[in-house]
């Protein structure tokens, strides 16, 4: 099946709960014309495999990453590997009524170094965090070293924010695998608190709302903390380019494929 609309090369069109988002990859240039004023940047940080594509792409599309994967491998026997380049997106989402252009960045994991304080973090991911307004720091309640990790990534977030509220969420995804759990909801809702954020149990596999909701609640709070308007000009007339996204045109590529593997197998099954 198809999203909504034949989406021009690019570009694609898709459907919420709460209306229509228009989906575009971040361009080098802003978008005057067709974007609110307001805008809400979003990065999502985590270790590895904790599901942080998987979840972008459930909040985007309603669907999970793996059907797209399983559809692929159907077709072609190779499936597609998410490479671990930073990749952005933008959308118009409606918030108590008022247009607001979100901005999601993807990233790379990081990791616990050896020491179990410090972290493995490439420095896009830094221009990413300097970069956004809020985050969510996502870790899976099937793995706890990616539990562990996540004191140590907001440290790191604080050292690149060290003044000022940090609009922050805490997801435990994976919330399907039960049987496999390893980190208990109280964990993860002290550890929010800790953080003066909220705790969300997600499963990008198997709840669209659960996931919409997190990524919303995050941009009230973002709206709340921050007020309107442009991040940038918030931290006192520092300037920082938009990390760039150089892989753009082949996710871009990745998505029209994967779509039309879609409307493919669903017409012929
Ligand atoms: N059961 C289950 N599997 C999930 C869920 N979310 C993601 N996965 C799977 O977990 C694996 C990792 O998902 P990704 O979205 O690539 O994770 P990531 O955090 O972006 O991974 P990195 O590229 O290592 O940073 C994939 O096989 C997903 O299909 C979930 O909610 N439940």
């Amino acid at each position: 099946m198809r999203l909504t609309g034949d989406p021009a090369p690019g570009t694609m069109n898709s459907s919420s709960g709460s209306g229509n988002f228009l989906l575009v990859p971040i361009p080098e240039y802003p978008l005057l014309d067709c974007l609110p004023n307001k805008t809400v940047k979003i990065v999502v940080l985590g270790a590895s495999n904790v599901g942080k594509t998987a979840l972008i792409v459930r909040f985007l599309t309603k669907r999970f990453i793996g059907d797209y994967e399983a559809n692929t491998v159907l077709r072609s026997r190779k499936p597609p590997t998410i490479d671990s380049s930073i990749h952005s997106f933008i959308l118009k989402v409606t918030l108590d009524g008022e247009e607001v252009s979100l901005q999601i960045q993807d990233t790379p994991c990081v990791a616990l170094q050896d020491d179990a304080e410090g972290l493995y973090c490439q420095e896009q991911i830094n221009r990413s965090i300097y970069w956004a307004d809020g985050y969510v720091l996502v870790f899976s309640i099937t793995d706890h070293n990616s539990y562990r990790t996540i004191q140590p990534l907001y440290q790191h977030v604080r050292r690149i924010h060290p003044s000022g509220n940090i609009p922050v969420i805490l997801v435990g995804n994976k919330s399907d695998l039960l049987r496999a759990r390893q980190v208990s909801a109280d964990e993860g809702e002290t550890l929010a608190a800790s953080l003066g954020g909220v705790y969300f149990e997600a499963s990008a596999r198997e709840n669209h709302e659960g996931v919409h909701s997190t990524f919303l609640h995050l941009c009230q709070e973002v709206i709340r903390v921050l007020g309107g308007g442009n991040g940038e000009k918030r931290r006192g007339g520092l300037h920082l380019a938009r990390p760039k996204s150089p892989n753009m045109q082949e996710l871009k590529r990745r998505f029209r494929q994967v779509l039309s593997s879609k409307v493919k197998s669903s017409t012929t099954l």
